[in-house]
């Protein structure tokens, strides 16, 4: 498969992990990367402000490990001076390969805010961001952006020029509108005809659930390389899955439910602060729970435990004589 190269940065396999608050902190990453990683792994997103007020070296949400490279930082906010500075300390700590702005969250306290999808009404504020944004950044710089406004034909247009002009390098598209959240399908179509305008890299995302999802998508659309979200939260080892097919090879077995559970519990505690563990295993149950017809079920139970250990222990009795579904993957609840 070929590499996707943005202004220099090789995404090879062109295979990324989506940013997704609460979930792609350092052990989770880690955790992709211990099932043969991807091409590109991205922070979730973090908060221009709070970046801003501390030391992102001293900020668990910007802890960086070992084998999650090369990695993006995705920045939230909606003001430009603050959000320069915030890509100006993490410039600074040497540790990302790209950065990114996010004008897709749809979340309720984001756009409350005025941040995410909610700027994408406002371009004059999006170009000044970006404009700042770039002033100060010496790596690739990208945007992942939600569908703007379907009911004007030359929105795309638009939103395209201004982002050449703001010399962004790269676009990864979400293409559904915010307030579709996830109840509608990913438009494919909206992702095809963006490549079809722009001579910019464009990465392609929603709605894969399979590795067939992840080759079609590209053949589809014709993008050069796709992330994946909510199926890599379900199944750390996609990608790995996804190479497999790709190569024309056979899938190699999944893992046991138990080996997945104790290997995140480890990376869990090893990399970040103990005041996270519950919570983060939380997070992390919903989606792995998924995987199974009585996924919501077991979630029930996992989730009345009281301690982070009492919720592994009873994740792996429950588990234990499960084994991952073949694919596609169908989440049984959305986000
Ligand atoms: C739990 C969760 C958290 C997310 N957080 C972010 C985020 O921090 N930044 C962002 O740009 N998108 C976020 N997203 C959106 C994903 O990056 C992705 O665009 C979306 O899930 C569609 O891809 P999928 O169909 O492969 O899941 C989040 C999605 C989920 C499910």
């Amino acid at each position: 498969m070929t590499p996707l190269e943005i202004a220099g940065l090789k995404v090879d396999p062109p295979w990324v992990l989506a940013p997704m608050a609460g979930h792609t902190h350092v052990a989770f990453r880690e955790l992709v990367a211990h099932f043969g990683g991807c091409g590109l792994f991205f922070t979730e997103m973090l908060n221009s402000r709070a970046l801003c007020a501390h030391d992102p070296r001293r900020d668990p949400y910007c802890l960086v490990g070992v084998r999650d490279r090369p990695l993006a930082a995705q920045v939230a906010g909606n003001d430009p001076e603050k959000i320069r500075r915030a890509y100006q300390r993490l410039q600074a700590m040497g540790s990302f390969d790209l950065f990114d702005f996010n004008l897709g969250c749809p979340r309720g306290a984001v756009q409350r805010y005025g941040w995410g999808a909610r700027l994408l009404n406002r371009m004059d504020l999006c170009r000044e961001i970006l404009t700042a944004s770039r002033s100060v950044l010496k790596r690739p710089f990208g945007v992942k952006m939600r569908t703007p406004d379907r009911s004007d034909p030359g929105v795309w247009d638009r939103w395209l020029e201004m982002l050449h002009h703001a010399r962004v390098d790269a676009l990864v598209v979400h293409p559904r509108l915010p307030q579709d959240l996830f109840k509608r399908p990913a438009r494919w179509e909206e992702i095809a005809c963006v490549v079809r305008r722009t001579s910019l890299p464009v990465v392609g995302n929603g709605d894969i659930f399979s590795p067939q999802d992840a080759l079609r998508m590209m053949e589809r659309t014709g993008c050069r390389a796709v992330m994946v979200g909510r199926a890599a939260l379900m199944r750390p080892w996609i990608f790995r899955d996804i190479h497999a097919y790709a190569q024309g090879g056979v899938l190699p077995p999944a893992p046991e439910p138990v080996e997945v559970i104790r290997l995140y519990w480890d990376l869990l505690q090893q990399w970040l602060p103990e005041t996270l563990h519950d919570n983060r295993l939380r997070l992390f149950f919903f989606w792995l729970c998924q995987n199974f017809p009585y996924g919501t079920h077991y979630f029930g139970q996992i989730r009345r435990q009281k301690t982070p250990k009492e919720m592994v222990r009873r994740a792996c009795v429950l588990l234990a004589s499960e084994k991952f579904p073949h694919y596609p993957l169908r989440p049984l609840n959305s986000y």
